[in-house]
């Protein structure tokens, strides 16, 4: 096994690990349970005093949680038994045996991060399921939606700006093609921008006009690898036998406005006939406040779909069709809400790496993404991106990220020394993004 750093943790005071377990966690947790609250009467006229009691049961197992959190006490073993308990209370059990503290204790400061904050939206999910009837709940709902109602204006844009494409996009050369490809690839990068798990839950729409900024946030792409996907898809659209297929798969992060930036893209992949299917993964359970459920996937489509926007309900329609038909997939598996490292797919979820070697070419959307597929390690800088995939290497790949966490390869020797002099937030506050790719070139 080759020799990799230590992870990324709360015990490095000041960091934005640290914050994030020291403040972010409690304030979403906070808001959870506020979100509980609010929904009190909505619980009673379904359930009656049932729901109430479920209500007052959930809220009071989060309120343990956060004292927990708080107080830095040990983590304990999932209790409610679903179809990862038994996965999880092993990987805590393996997190324990790293430890060589007397009392040999994970706690949520001592652990490593990705773990925990993990582990903490497992226990949310542990809190709902434990309270039936109102077990089906998602805590985030809510935000989710008033994050893609605030986009609105943007999302009208951007099917305005995908149909007139579609219309014309038979007249266009290669160049022009690529070009278009290039816009909507920034687009989905710069719609990672919006997630709610960095803003503790607040409300992050997108509400400037992306499609006119992309020239001037180019000087905020660290990494570009565009041009390595468009010479694989394009190659693929020109060798591709007839009835043959060219897989993208897209392995979401949030939605909201940024789930519309990814089905835009995928939707000019199909149009653009650079893939003949696009396979999407979500999330089993909610999770990290704003990631897709199959829940948000559907109820997005149907939003855009009814739309009071000829081109916008356009979309959507199309993008029904697309799943009706099977050239859309939405998948789901439980791997994604596991705390594991992208690294330990093969062994944990052999079924889903083997799904994800059928890709001509994966996209991973946003930063926990690279988190996990990078390890959420204490890489240099300059350390290849290939290596840091320590073995992970199912396909083609492709990292569309903007920077929200401590963690950044494949930079030339003193980039990032330069920018840590230069702007110490650089690589957590959203401002850079990349597209890194590995593969074959
Ligand atoms: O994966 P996403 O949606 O791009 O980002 C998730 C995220 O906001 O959550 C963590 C903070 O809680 C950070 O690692 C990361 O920035
Ligand atoms: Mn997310």
């Amino acid at each position: 096994m080759a020799v990799v750093p230590a992870s990324l943790s709360g015990q490095d005071v000041g960091s934005f690990a640290y914050l994030t377990i020291k403040d972010r966690i409690p304030q979403i947790l906070t808001k959870v349970i506020d979100t509980l609250h609010r929904h009190k009467s909505e619980f009673f006229e379904k359930h009656g005093e049932e729901g109430v009691e479920a209500e007052k049961k959930a809220i009071s197992l989060l309120s343990k949680l956060r004292n927990e959190l708080q107080t830095d006490k040990p983590i304990i073993p999932l209790v409610e038994k679903f179809v990862d308990t038994d996965i999880w209370n092993q990987y805590l059990e393996y997190q324990q045996s790293l430890l060589n503290e007397s009392d040999g204790k994970s706690r949520w400061f001592y652990s490593p991060w990705l773990f925990v904050e993990c582990y903490m939206y497992r226990r949310i999910h542990e809190a709902i399921i434990q309270s039936p009837p109102i077990d089906y709940f998602d805590v985030f709902k809510e935000s989710k939606e008033q994050n893609f109602y605030e986009s609105q204006e943007s999302v009208i844009a951007l099917c305005t700006h995908l149909q007139q494409l579609i219309k014309t996009i038979e007249d266009l050369n290669e160049n022009q093609l690529k070009d278009e490809f290039f816009k909507l690839l920034q687009i989905s990068l710069w719609g990672n921008k919006c997630d709610l798990s960095l803003s503790g839950g607040e409300n992050s729409s997108q509400k400037t006009d992306v499609l006119n900024s992309l020239e001037d946030l180019k000087p905020f792409i660290l990494l570009n690898d565009m041009e390595h996907l468009w010479s694989l898809l394009s190659n693929c659209k020109k060798t591709r036998e007839k009835a043959s297929v060219t897989r993208v798969y897209i392995v979401l992060d949030n939605s909201g406005f940024e789930l519309v930036t990814d089905l835009i893209l995928a939707n000019f992949l199909l149009s653009s006939e650079l893939a003949t299917e696009v396979h999407f993964y979500g999330k089993t359970i909610p999770w990290f406040v704003s990631d897709t459920t199959i829940h948000d996937f559907n109820w997005l489509i149907e939003q855009v779909k009814h739309g009071n926007h000829k081109w916008m309900s356009k979309c959507g329609a199309d993008w029904e069709e697309y799943v009706e038909m099977g050239k859309w997939v939405y998948h789901d598996h439980i791997f994604w809400t596991l705390p594991h490292e992208y690294c330990a797919m093969p062994q944990v979820a052999p079924d889903l790496y083997a799904e994800l070697q059928k890709a001509h070419l994966i996209l991973f959307k946003g930063d926990l993404n690279y988190r996990k597929l990078t390890g959420d390690r204490k890489w240099e800088f300059s350390v290849p991106f290939h290596q840091a995939l320590n073995g992970f290497h199912p396909a083609p790949l492709c990292t569309i990220r903007t920077l929200k966490a401590e963690i950044q390869v494949g930079l030339k020797p003193g980039q990032g020394e330069q920018l840590m002099a230069s702007e110490p937030c650089w690589w957590t506050s959203g401002k850079y993004g990349i597209f890194q790719y590995d593969g074959p070139l």
